[in-house]
C-alpha cells in the first residue's frame, strides 16, 4: 500500500487499500444486498431507491444503508439493519491499515451505488456523524469536487479540488475537508458503488436508542391493550410469550372471576324478578 496523500486540510487519499479479489468479493456482496433490498427483503429502511424526479435528473443514487438511517443529509431513529460480517471485517483491515483508530471505527455504513450519469448536489455530511469519515470506492474511479464554494449545476460541478477516487482507494475526511468545506459528486462516467463509512455520535445514538425503546414500549403496551379487549369480549386466548402474554392472563382471569360473581349474584337475585302478572316474585314461585 503506497503512503497516505495528505490532498487539503483534513483530506487523506488511501491507495490500494482493498486488493482486486477483495473489491471483487466485496461488490458481489453488494449485488446480493441490493438484490435484497429490490425485492423488499432488507429490514426496516435499508434499501432505498431515489423518488423518480430524482432519477430523471441523475441525482441521487440506490442506497443501502446499514447502523444508521440517513434521509436527505438527516440522520434519524429509524431501523436499518446493523453492519454486517463482510462490513465489520473490512473496519477490521482498515483499522490494520492505520486509516482510522479504534476511537474513530465507524459503526455506521451507507453503500452508494451510481449508475452513470448519477450525481450528488455539493453538501456538508451531517453534524450527527463524528469526524473523521471514509469512503472506499469500488468498480470505477469517478471524481468528487472539493470547496467551500461549488459552483455549476445538475452534476457539472466545479469547486476549489477535485479528486480522482481509484478503485479499492478510501478517502477520509477530517478537518475543513469535512465542513465547512462541501463536496459534490460530478456525473459518474460510468457505474460507480461506493462504502461511506461513519460513526454516530454518542448524543444522536443515545437519543435514537431511547426513541427506538419508547416507541417499541408503546407498540407493546397497544398489542397487550388490544389481546385484553379481545379477550373481555370472550374469545379463547392464545399463549402468548412476555409482558403481553401475562397482561392478556390477568384479563382473562378477572373475565372469569367477574362472570363467576355475576353467576352467584345472578341466582339469588332472580327471586326478586316480576313475574308476568307484575307481583313480586319469590323463590318458591320462581322455580
Ligand atoms: O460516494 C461518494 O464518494 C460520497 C458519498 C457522499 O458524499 C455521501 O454519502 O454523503
Ligand atoms: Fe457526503
Amino acid at each position: 500500500m503506497p503512503p497516505p496523500r495528505l490532498l487539503a486540510d483534513g483530506l487523506t487519499l488511501f491507495e490500494d487499500v482493498l486488493p482486486a479479489p477483495e473489491q471483487r468479493a466485496l461488490l458481489a456482496a453488494v449485488e446480493r444486498w441490493l438484490s435484497s433490498g429490490r425485492r423488499g427483503a432488507l429490514a426496516g429502511k435499508a434499501y432505498q431507491r431515489p423518488p423518480d424526479e430524482w432519477l430523471r435528473s441523475g441525482q441521487s443514487r440506490e442506497t443501502i444503508q446499514f447502523g444508521a438511517y440517513v434521509k436527505c443529509n438527516k440522520v434519524s431513529h429509524a431501523a436499518v439493519p446493523p453492519l454486517p460480517a463482510e462490513l465489520a471485517r473490512l473496519l477490521e483491515r482498515l483499522e490494520a491499515a492505520a486509516v482510522f483508530t479504534a476511537a474513530q471505527r465507524p459503526d455506521s455504513c451507507c453503500v452508494n451505488v451510481y449508475e452513470p450519469g448519477c450525481w450528488l448536489p455539493p453538501h456538508v455530511d451531517s453534524a450527527a456523524f463524528d469526524r473523521p469519515f471514509f469512503t472506499l470506492s469500488l468498480a470505477s474511479a469517478q471524481r468528487v469536487v472539493f470547496g467551500e464554494h461549488i459552483g455549476g449545476e445538475r452534476g457539472e460541478w466545479h469547486g476549489e479540488l477535485s479528486v480522482l477516487m481509484p478503485e479499492g482507494s478510501v478517502l477520509r475526511l477530517d478537518g475543513l475537508a469535512a465542513g465547512p468545506w462541501k463536496h459534490a459528486l460530478p456525473r459518474a462516467t460510468r457505474r460507480r458503488v461506493s462504502l461511506t463509512f461513519r460513526k454516530l455520535g454518542a448524543e444522536s445514538r443515545a437519543r435514537f436508542e431511547a426513541i427506538r425503546q419508547a416507541s417499541a414500549e408503546a407498540a407493546e403496551a397497544r398489542r397487550a391493550r388490544c389481546l385484553a379487549k379481545k379477550a373481555l369480549r370472550g374469545r379463547k386466548p392464545r399463549v402468548v410469550a412476555g409482558e403481553a402474554g401475562a397482561r392478556l392472563l390477568w384479563a382473562w382471569t378477572m373475565r372469569e372471576h367477574i362472570l363467576a360473581r355475576q353467576s352467584e349474584v345472578a341466582v339469588p337475585a332472580s327471586p326478586w324478578e316480576r313475574r308476568s302478572d307484575g307481583a313480586p316474585g319469590s323463590c318458591a314461585s320462581a322455580e
